[in-house]
């Protein structure tokens, strides 16, 4: 966590190192003095304590109140409160009597996924309060309510990346506005470069799993405090991508005839906006990722935390290059939305089928209780 300094003090230690919210057991109140050592590293003593301490640190007021103003701000700022989000899931709450159950993010040139949405309401990015705003071509920044196969959905025509200069938390803030409006299933959808060899411009991934590398530079939408109602500080990611709909994909995929141009496949997120170098999509290789984009992950991580049961597919746009001598065309993101356009109608019908089969599901459930 960063951004709780002052004047080189680190806030967040100060406090953590210096008890409850309401003062010790002592009856002392929380304000206390932070030292900042000579050598740049910082320590915290109590106030009390402090009387008595004679080295030649330079010595900071530290005040709880403003601790907490902090906090608040970097909350707000980045990872945006649940009073905040519950607000924005109340705008549509109060505009729309459609009570979704499916979330559907359209990936870059995917916009069309959305066409399939009967009786849309639609929502404007740009008129929603404290929504950002998408400034990627191909993401028309629009969130659509309405019915798919029967369904009652909503689609984000467009979504947010790191690269655009949003914090990660706030990237994925609208999955969970969306848990707030109601749905249980989030769909992400996203145009990838394919790293597998076996992978074709043209054909889908079906996510099965994801590596977080963002994550293993200790960059995470879930960072900062944890707010329960939520979910809890520390969500397992072992069935990320829901099994069961992996499979109905799957049998779906045999349905439409089109098994030889789908895959099953692992799908990392890089911080963009470049594309990648020979030497890393080699090291991504070995890794074991197939294909490579730069979105979804954080949006995934979001989501289960807050219990939705997520589905996931990548478009393979581009085919990355893993030698020097390629032939492979640079990638570029002209051809990631053309791409996208020409793959609407394949994408579309296999979130039709998708959430048409999801919804015989569903009701075979409730018809059972
Ligand atoms: O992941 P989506 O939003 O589909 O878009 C992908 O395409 C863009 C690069 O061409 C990047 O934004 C990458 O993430
Ligand atoms: N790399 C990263 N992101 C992408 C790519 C790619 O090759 N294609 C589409 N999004």
């Amino acid at each position: 966590m960063t951004g709780f300094t002052i004047n080189g003090t680190d806030l967040l230690k100060s406090k953590a190192l210096n008890g409850s919210a309401n003062g010790d057991a002592n009856g002392r109140s929380n304000n206390y003095i932070a030292e900042e050592c000579p050598n740049g590293a910082t320590s915290s003593t109590s106030n009390a304590n402090n009387a008595n301490n004679n080295n030649n640190s330079q010595q900071i007021y530290v005040d709880e109140a403003e601790v907490e103003n902090r906090m608040k701000m970097v909350i707000n700022e980045e990872n945006y409160s649940y009073e905040l989000i519950k607000e924005i899931a109340d705008y549509f709450l109060e505009r729309t009597s459609i009570r979704p159950v499916i979330g559907i993010i359209c990936g870059s040139g995917l916009n069309s996924l959305a066409d399939h949405i009967t009786d849309i309401q639609a929502f404007d990015y740009k008129d929603i309060p404290n929504f950002p705003v998408s400034t990627v071509e191909g993401h028309v920044g629009r969130m659509i309510f309405g019915y798919l196969e029967g369904m009652p959905v909503v689609a984000m025509q467009g979504r947010f990346h790191y690269y655009e200069g949003y914090p990660l938390a706030k990237c994925s803030m609208p999955v969970r506005v969306l848990k707030l409006v109601g749905i249980k299933y989030l769909f992400a959808t996203n145009a990838a470069g394919g790293l597998n060899p076996k992978y074709k411009v043209g054909d889908i991934m079906i996510v099965r799993d994801h590596i977080n590398i963002m994550g293993f530079a200790g960059n995470s939408p879930l960072q900062g405090p944890n707010d329960p109602r939520f979910g809890p500080r520390f969500p397992p990611m072992t069935n990320a991508y829901d099994r069961h709909l992996v499979r109905k994909a799957r049998k779906v995929v045999r349905e439409m005839g089109i098994e030889n141009d789908v895959h099953e496949g692992v799908y990392t997120c890089l911080g963009g906006p470049n594309y990648e170098t020979v030497a890393e999509l080699k090291m991504l290789r070995i890794m074991g990722v197939d294909a490579v984009g730069m979105s979804t992950v954080h949006e995934v991580i979001t989501a289960r935390h807050c219990d939705l049961t997520v589905f996931a597919f990548s478009l393979i746009t581009n085919k990355c290059a893993t030698d020097y001598d390629s032939s492979e065309e640079d990638a570029n993101h002209e051809e990631v939305v053309m791409v996208g356009k020409s793959r609407q109608s394949i994408c579309g019908e296999l979130m039709c089928r998708m959430i048409r089969d999801l919804a015989q599901d569903i009701q075979q459930k409730n018809g059972k209780k």
